[in-house]
């Protein structure tokens, strides 16, 4: 004999209750043994509930009533429900006289919600041609006189079903009301939250079933509630331990006493999806599985309660008098926390009796007010648990720093010491983000790193496409899903929760819309948008001024740009002291020689103690890529010039470099890497542009390249024989102290066979010369510009940054 249960939505009008009755045919076509066991069908109980509060208030309910009658007719024409419609409108009539009513008709009222589904699905199951018989469970499940919440007799009740089920099995399947039970008097009574479930594992446990199959609207047990984490995954199979630690934490389809019968009787239970009944579900044994397994579940509709006082500590009997005075109330507390210090103690209750418990705790502890031993007793009413369930402490770190990271932080956590259980206290704004950075982070599924691109020319452009050529390798490879959810240049953003993709170009100009910054982290904000990262591939001054409110709104930053290194001092140490504070980090390797591993290097030779005393090279790619093809050809200066700028090597404005202003940016970012408070002014820079072009307009000066040909043509001629033209940065002098550093951008004129002479292509050269080292210096040279190796670079930093969040 197998049970199966159905809830109120399988039983909904419609689809849902097509799909039971097909269940139930099936199995009986396929001679399985069964009983069925239902709930009220839709939404019954609650609109029940409804009426009833209208009544007992005096308030008009023959429409709800009506529409109530309408539903529940709507299903079957031939069923005969008039019996219960009479009983309940006897009752509202009475309630609305009398301007009250007791648990006792509340579970009368409630119990016709089940009886008159029964009807109906035997009915249906009849008009097939089964063999069906609807049956009232008040006759088999005894229970004790708490109206609401009764708790069965399980020796009485067990007789009864068994007797039952002998004289009404064979061919005939019982379709039996969930949820209600009668006590010694044969007053209706009702069993308490998932009171239908608990009918089933009783059922089940009576008539030594093989397999309770529980029938819902999911395809089973998530390792998280699919509905908030799109990556939720199924659990193919639990134990009833393991099963019950996720009962305990709110899972709302099992809940611990529907599992014990089950348990003491070993009998498996399978959670199925009454609309995808092909699926195997989970099922859940008695066999413990080896690996152990991880879930995520909510505990909502919860207050905290936060008792604090300088005179807790060393008073004996406080949590006592505290639980005592709860307990009173009938307040259930399900997490509590205390300091050692005891100054200060939370407890977790249902946010329904928060207002209760915080007068119960004020007049408990009234006279320990007047002595100051407490000071405050407060709710916090807007928050949710998250309970890990088998995470030990061992590894919580990755998921804690995460949700820091996040800018998530816990009010409370609580953990026990068997069982592998975590629990957070967290604001309930934060519930759905937060459950997905957890889930991210303790499943090895994929962990979303979600990108907002500003800026897609040359470097941003080559970016975009170079993230969605690997997405899927890095998340194969790493585990990593990067999610492109905004595209921005300075007037439009194309916003994706899901992720950009393909012709992101056109989609930006047909959906892209006027934006203010606050619109993307609003929108990411809203689509709980995790582990988030701005990405500045513009050239801009006015983006920069955007960095700190970025940080304050949770992004960790990226940077090709180099202004927020170069522009004032007291910036930089802002933004710096703003990552600190936000737990943010800003990396910018490409702000310097591209994609080469510069600063990454200098950093960590500079923080390990390494003293560097000189770095020397050439900065600029575009500059290096122009000087080696001008020294080693017979080229005017200006063709090259354009080539340099059409490959990408230029900034954006190539008289940034042809200024030196570029390589003075770069050389003050090594300089402040290695904790030189120098500004660009410091920087002595000799400038390549003929003074009457150095003010004109950037398209006027992009067509006057011709005009720099013959001073340049001069200053090659007049070399030394076998040398060769290099735009050099030098940084040098004292550098340990902040202020005795010297800074100079020149153009030289060095032997071709030397490092910096022998250079070809775009390539930057770099000398760093340490203490250490002496005179060798560490040298580092490779395409110093261009789009490829720059987005790379900017994508290694995107990348350096998901590794940081771990
Ligand atoms: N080309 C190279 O080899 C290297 C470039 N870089 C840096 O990369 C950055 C980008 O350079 P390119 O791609 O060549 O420039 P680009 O001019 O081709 O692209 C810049 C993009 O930024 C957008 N933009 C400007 N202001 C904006 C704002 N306020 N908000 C949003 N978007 C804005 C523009 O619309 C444009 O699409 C520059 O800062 C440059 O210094 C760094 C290392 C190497
Ligand atoms: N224009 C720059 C690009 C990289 O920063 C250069 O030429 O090096």
């Amino acid at each position: 004999m197998k049970v199966l249960k159905f809830g109120g939505k399988s039983l909904a009008n419609g689809k849902g209750l097509d799909s039971v009755i097909a269940i139930i045919e099936d199995k009986v076509k396929a001679k399985e043994q069964i009983a069925v066991v239902v709930s009220a069908r839709g939404g019954a109980t609650d609109e029940l509930e409804v009426i009833l509060e209208k009544a007992v208030n005096n308030q008009h309910y023959l429409d709800d009533f009506e529409s109530f009658k309408n539903y529940q007719e709507a299903a079957n024409a031939v069923v005969d429900l008039t019996e219960e419609f009479k009983t309940l409108l006897k009752i509202f009539e009475g309630v609305k006289l009398l301007g009250d009513y007791s648990k006792k008709i509340k579970d009368e009222v409630l119990a016709q919600g089940e009886l008159i589904s029964v009807k109906t699905v035997a009915s249906l199951l009849i008009e097939k041609g089964i063999k069906a018989n609807a049956t009232d469970s008040r006759l088999l499940i005894k229970t004790d006189d708490v109206f609401g919440n009764a708790q069965p007799n399980t020796k009485a009740s067990k007789e009864h079903v068994v007797n039952y089920f002998k004289a009404h099995n064979g061919t005939t399947v019982n379709i039996v009301t969930g949820f209600i039970g009668s006590n010694n008097a044969n007053q209706t009574t009702t069993l308490g939250r998932n009171g239908s479930n608990y009918t089933a594992s009783l059922l089940a446990s009576f008539l030594n079933a093989e397999e309770l199959q529980n029938y819902t609207h999911v395809n089973g047990i998530y390792t998280a509630n699919p509905d908030l984490v799109a990556d939720a995954k199924k659990i193919s199979e639990l134990s009833f331990t393991e099963a019950n630690e996720l009962a305990n934490f709110g899972t709302t389809i099992l809940h611990a006493k529907t599992i014990i019968p089950l348990l003491e009787k070993n009998i498996p239970l399978r959670i199925l999806n009454t609309f995808n009944p092909n699926d195997h579900g989970t099922l859940i044994t008695g066999n413990s599985t080896k690996k152990g397994i991880k879930s995520l579940s909510v505990l909502d509709d919860v207050a905290l309660i936060n008792i604090e006082g300088r005179g807790l500590l060393g008073k004996v009997g406080v949590d006592a008098r505290l639980f005592n005075a709860l307990s009173i109330n009938n307040i259930s507390v399900s997490i509590v926390s205390q300091g050692s210090s005891e100054r200060g103690i939370g407890l977790i209750i249902p946010l329904e009796d928060a207002t209760k418990a915080v007068i119960a705790l004020e007049k408990e502890f009234e006279t320990d007010f007047y002595s100051q031993d407490i000071n405050k007793i407060s709710v916090i009413d807007d928050v949710s648990v998250i309970s890990i369930v088998g995470q030990s402490l061992r590894s919580f770190h990755k998921p804690f720093n995460a949700l820091i990271k996040n800018q998530i932080e816990p009010l409370l956590f609580n953990n026990t010491i068997t069982g592998e259980n975590v629990s957070l206290v967290i604001k309930k704004h934060q519930l759905h983000k937060a459950l997905n950075v957890i889930h991210g982070e303790i499943f090895g599924i994929s962990k979303k790193v979600n990108l907002a691109i500003f800026g897609h020319g040359t470097v941003g452009g080559t970016l975009i496409e170079q993230i969605i050529a690997s997405a899927e390798k890095i998340e194969k490879r790493k585990s990593i899903k990067l999610n492109i959810f905004a595209i921005a240049n300075s007037k439009k953003v194309l916003l994706n929760k899901d992720g950009i993709s393909g012709d992101w170009k056109s989609q930006l100009t047909e959906n892209g819309k006027a934006y203010e910054l606050n619109d993307i982290s609003n929108y990411a904000e809203t689509h709980h948008l995790e582990n988030l990262i701005a990405i500045d591939n513009t050239s801009s001054l006015e983006f920069v001024s955007n960095y700190l409110k970025l940080v304050e709104q949770g992004f960790d930053l990226v940077s090709s740009n180099k202004i927020a290194n170069t522009i004032d001092f007291n910036f930089y140490n802002e933004l710096r002291a703003s990552l600190a504070k936000y737990n943010k980090n800003y990396l910018y390797e490409t702000n310097v020689g591209a994609g080469l591993p510069l600063i990454d290097t200098i950093k960590l030779l500079h923080h390990s103690g390494e003293n560097i005393v000189r770095i020397r090279g050439v900065f600029s790619g575009s500059l290096s890529y122009i000087f080696n093809t001008f020294s080693a050809e017979e080229v005017p200066f200006s063709g090259v010039l354009q080539e340099a700028l059409d490959k990408g090597y230029t900034e954006p404005n190539p008289r940034e470099d042809l200024s030196g202003a570029d390589v003075a940016r770069k050389l003050l970012i090594l300089a402040r890497e290695l904790d030189l408070h120098n500004e660009l002014e410091d920087v002595n820079v000799e400038n390549l542009i003929p003074v009457g072009l150095r003010e004109v307009e950037t398209a006027e000066f992009l067509k006057s390249f011709n005009q720099l040909n013959d001073s340049f043509k001069t200053t090659k001629l007049s070399q030394k024989e076998g040398h060769v033209l290099r735009y050099v940065g030098d940084l040098y002098g004292d550098l340990s102290d902040e202020n005795g550093a010297k800074l100079d951008v020149k153009l030289v004129s060095v032997p071709k066979e030397s490092p910096l002479g022998a250079l070809k292509g775009a390539d930057s050269l770099f000398e760093i010369y340490t203490e250490s080292y002496g005179d060798q210096p560490i040298i580092i040279q490779g395409a110093g510009a261009g789009a490829e190796v720059t987005a790379r670079g900017v994508f290694g930093d995107i990348l350096r940054l998901t590794d940081k969040n771990n």
